[in-house]
C-alpha cells in the first residue's frame, strides 16, 4: 500500500471535467513525477490533495488516513507539505525568522505569528532553522530580509521552511518555474540530496521534462484529466500515447 492513495477521484468545475475518475499509489519514499499537457488536471488534483478543493467523488487516503474534509493546515500537521509556483515567503522577515515560524506552527501545533518575543526565546528552534538554512545552502544570509533573495535561493528558502516541519509527503508545483539554467540545475541537486538524506516522498508536477527525468523514478502523464500512462521515465519515454499527449505541446 502506498503512502497516499487517490481512488476514484472526479472534480467538475461547471460543465467541465477537470479531474476524471483518477486513481494513483504513491510509493513511500518515492519521486513521483506528474506531467501532462495545460489544463490536464495536474494542479487540480495537487489542490485536492491539501484541502484547497474537494473533489466531487472519490477518496484521497494518506498513510491510510482521508484527506477529505480536513483544512490546509490540518493536512500539514499530519505530515504533507506542499511548495508553491510562487514562493510563499515572508518578505519582510529575515530568512531565520522565515524558518522559525513553521518550526515552532509544527511543534505548538499553531501558527504563532504574533509570538515574537517568545519564537526569539526559542534556542532550539532557532538552531533547528539554523541548520536546515545551511542544508539548503543559504548559511552566509540567515539575516538577510528574504524579500531581496533571488528567485533560485527563494525556492531554497521556502525549501527550508517545507523540510523544517519533517514532512512525510512534499509536493512540488513546478519547483523550476521561471528559473534560469543554472538555478535549475542546483535546484535539481538540492532536491535530489534532499530525497538522500531525509527520504521524504516527493510528488512533482513539472513541464521541464529535463528536471522530471532528473528527478523522478516514477511518472504518470494526464491528459484531459485522466491519468493515461504510468511507468518508468524510459517506458514513459518511448510510449506512444504519451507523443500523442503532448502533440503540439512540449516535447517528451
Ligand atoms: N477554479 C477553477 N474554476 C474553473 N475551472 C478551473 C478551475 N481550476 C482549474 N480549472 C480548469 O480545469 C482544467 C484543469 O486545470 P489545471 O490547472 O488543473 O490543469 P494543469 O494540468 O495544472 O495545467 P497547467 O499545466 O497549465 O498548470 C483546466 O481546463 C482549467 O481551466
Amino acid at each position: 500500500m502506498g503512502i497516499l492513495q487517490v481512488q476514484n477521484v472526479n472534480k467538475s468545475f461547471g460543465g467541465l471535467k477537470a479531474l476524471n475518475n483518477v486513481n494513483l499509489d504513491i510509493e513511500e519514499g518515492s519521486v513521483h513525477a506528474i506531467i501532462g499537457p495545460n489544463g490536464a488536471g495536474k494542479s487540480t488534483l495537487l489542490n485536492c490533495f491539501v484541502g484547497r478543493l474537494r473533489p466531487d467523488t472519490g477518496t484521497v487516503k494518506f498513510n491510510g488516513r482521508s484527506l477529505l474534509g480536513l483544512s490546509p493546515h490540518e493536512i500539514n500537521q499530519v505530515g504533507v507539505a506542499r511548495v508553491f509556483q510562487t514562493p510563499e515567503i515572508f518578505s519582510d522577515l529575515t530568512l531565520l525568522e522565515n524558518v522559525m515560524i513553521p518550526a515552532l506552527a509544527v511543534r505548538d501545533g499553531a501558527f504563532r505569528i504574533n509570538g515574537w518575543g517568545r519564537v526569539d526565546a526559542q534556542a532550539d528552534i532557532r538552531e533547528r532553522a539554523e541548520a536546515m538554512l545551511a542544508d539548503v545552502g543559504l548559511a552566509d544570509k540567515l539575516t538577510d530580509h528574504s524579500g531581496n533573495l533571488s528567485r533560485g535561493d527563494k525556492r531554497r528558502l521556502e525549501l527550508a521552511m517545507c523540510l523544517v516541519q519533517s514532512p512525510k509527503l512534499v509536493l512540488l508545483d513546478e519547483p523550476t518555474a521561471g528559473m534560469s539554467r543554472a538555478d535549475t540545475n542546483n535546484t535539481i541537486d538540492l532536491l535530489a540530496r534532499m530525497s538522500e538524506q531525509h527520504g521524504v516522498t516527493k510528488i512533482i508536477i513539472e513541464h521541464d521534462m529535463h528536471v522530471v527525468f532528473s528527478l523522478a523514478k516514477r511518472i504518470t502523464v494526464f491528459a484531459q484529466g485522466h491519468p493515461i500512462v504510468e511507468g518508468t521515465p524510459e517506458q514513459i519515454k518511448g510510449d506512444p500515447k504519451v507523443k500523442e499527449a503532448y502533440l503540439g505541446g512540449a516535447q517528451v
